[in-house]
């Protein structure tokens, strides 16, 4: 605990070589997430394959847009659901009610936002 304070108060100052760190953190994350999540492979494919059709179909601005808006918002959520089981297995190693709801919780997140996904694309590309 102390050590992160004292990490904290050194981060005061602004510097271009911590902030280029904290990019590659999030970046690393991303990698993580790919590596460890079978959710966020099957995101990634369906994220490029939709891009795919979308460019061999030729969307309009408006349509890109939206599936732009829907697969950030599926890899958002999957992102800080993903974060949310880490911290919560790291903190309560165990079974535990309240950890099984937030972990639901943090599921449902990642299903409302691949539900708009899934609108999106039926917008988008019904009929080719
Ligand atoms: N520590 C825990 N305590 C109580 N319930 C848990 C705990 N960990 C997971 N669960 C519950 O068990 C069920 C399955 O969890 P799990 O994390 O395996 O699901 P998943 O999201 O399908 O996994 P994956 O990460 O492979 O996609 C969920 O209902 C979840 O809430």
């Amino acid at each position: 605990m102390k050590q992160k304070t004292e990490r904290r108060q050194r981060q005061q100052g602004f510097s271009l070589r911590a902030r280029l760190a904290s990019f590659s953190y999030a970046f690393n994350g991303l990698l993580t997430m790919v590596a460890e999540q079978h959710n966020a492979r099957l995101h990634l494919v369906a994220a490029m394959s939709v891009v795919g059709l979308g460019a061999l179909t030729g969307l309009t601005s408006l349509e890109w847009m939206f599936v732009l808006l829907a697969i950030t918002l599926v890899w958002m959520a999957e992102a800080l659901n993903t974060a949310l089981e880490y911290l919560a297995d790291a903190a309560v190693p165990e079974t535990h009610e309240l950890v099984g709801k937030a972990k639901d919780v943090a599921a449902a997140g990642v299903l409302i936002a691949a539900a708009f996904a899934l609108i999106v694309a039926l917008w988008a590309f019904w009929p080719f």
